[in-house]
């Protein structure tokens, strides 16, 4: 494929909770990138740590088998064919599952039944389960290793759980995500993370559950990735689209968005510089995206999670098999899945970043697209000559 031919990176999941398993396609990947499941059992581990989750996590050892796509431990450029067991499936299998009628607010049950016209509302929850983002983690694990190919990294970190909020300012991006991986609530900041560790506690005793808000970020991620051409290739609302497709997740911002709305433009906008030839930025209010492209910066992104649906502490219901009001079950459930949730966010920017580098190289194969990144524009001056004339742009036809 010809540099800047579009073909797009893609994948579809299917699978329920406690069916046999979940399996992925994911079609795009060029061919030449070393891969084994080695590598990707790294992230599914994490997705499965964390303090704040249920039980499921502890039965559950996921682990990705590559059924196509890889020969002699290499892509081919064919699709990638991905399989994780689902272990909890054998305790459910051939069984007489008790009829779910009593919809828990906030989770899928309703309006998966209202929608789908189911007369169990387990269908419903099967699906819509997070545990799906079992197979997102594995295409993001992917994604990962061949954006680490170009020495773009992908990481993240938990920067607030319900009031506990960490202090990371001054803190550089690399040490807040290696520090994260260190940490059972995913916290770079050690007295925040002590904090959200008891906060946790607190509600699990309190029978209730605790949301929080995740920021992801890409590392030395080239300049020049998405596009104002179309509103669909703007890289925001193709990330915005992937962070908020996560159970769960229910808004995004780019850079300080909210806390820029309280500033006059003047102390929002990065200050563009030069350092010898290079051209530089002073801040990174923007979130290393301008014109729905990036610009050179650290890409950051924060993801809010609600505090999950399912509650020991029963929540006012309806059984629609009865038609009474009364209210919800437990069943099982996590407690404040946020730590664990670092990853899956991880994953969908690294999947949504990868599309759109190879969107920028075009190429079918590693080696044909390495040498093109080596030439990408940087932002130095010598990259961009202008020489000061004017130019008539609109002329009668
Ligand atoms: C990692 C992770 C674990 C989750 N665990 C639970 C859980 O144990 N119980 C629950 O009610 N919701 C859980 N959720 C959230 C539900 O899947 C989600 O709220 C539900 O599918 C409805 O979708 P919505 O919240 O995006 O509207 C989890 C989400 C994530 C990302
Ligand atoms: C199974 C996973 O998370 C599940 C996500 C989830 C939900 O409602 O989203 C509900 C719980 O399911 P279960 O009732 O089987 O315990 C979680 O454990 C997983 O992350 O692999």
């Amino acid at each position: 494929m010809e540099e800047g031919e579009t073909m797009t990176l893609r994948f579809l999941t299917a699978g329920e909770s406690h069916g046999p398993a979940l399996s992925v396609i994911l079609d795009g990947i060029p061919a030449g990138l070393p891969l084994n499941e080695d590598i990707l059992a790294r992230d599914l581990t994490r997705r499965q740590q964390g303090l704040g989750a249920g039980a499921r996590m502890k039965l559950e050892h996921d682990r990705a088998r590559i059924l196509g796509g890889v020969m002699a431990g290499v892509t081919t450029g064919a699709p990638l064919a991905l399989l994780i067991e689902n272990a909890d499936h054998a305790r459910w299998k051939g069984k007489d599952i008790p009829p779910f009628t009593t919809p828990r607010p906030g989770h899928a049950d309703l309006s998966g039944a209202l929608k789908y016209g189911y007369r169990d509302l387990r269908p419903a929850l099967e699906r819509a389960s997070a545990r799906e983002t079992a197979a997102r983690v594995a295409v993001g694990a992917v994604c990962r290793h061949l954006l680490g190919q170009f020495g773009i990294q992908v990481g993240g970190y938990v920067v607030s759980i319900g009031g506990v909020e960490s202090r990371l300012e001054g803190m550089p991006y690399a040490e807040r995500i290696a520090r994260a991986l260190e940490s059972d609530v995913s916290c770079p900041d050690a007295q925040a993370a002590e904090d959200m560790r008891a906060a946790i506690r607190t509600v699990m005793q309190a029978r209730d559950t605790l949301g929080g808000v995740i920021e992801v970020a890409a590392l030395n991620v080239p300049p020049g990735l998405g596009s104002y051409a179309q509103w669909d290739r703007r890289l925001e609302a193709r990330i915005g689209a992937a962070l908020l497709s996560v159970p769960a997740i229910k808004g995004v911002e780019f850079g300080p968005a909210f806390a820029n709305t309280r500033l006059p433009g003047t102390q929002v906008h990065d200050p563009i510089r030069l350092e010898g030839e290079r051209i530089i930025r002073t801040g990174n209010r923007s979130g290393g995206l301008e014109g729905g492209i990036t610009n050179g910066e650290p890409l950051v992104v924060r993801a809010a999670m609600k505090p999950i649906a399912t509650t020991l502490t029963p929540q006012p219901t309806v059984d629609l098999a009865q038609g009474v009001e009364t209210e919800t079950r437990y069943e099982r459930s996590d407690f404040c899945p946020v730590p664990r949730a670092v990853v899956i966010l991880e994953a969908m920017l690294a999947f949504v970043l990868t599309d759109a580098l190879l969107e920028k190289l075009g190429g079918d194969s590693l080696a044909e697209i390495l040498p093109r990144f080596e030439r990408l524009r940087q932002a130095r001056l010598s990259d961009l000559p202008m020489d000061g004339t004017p130019h008539r742009f609109w002329e009668d036809a």
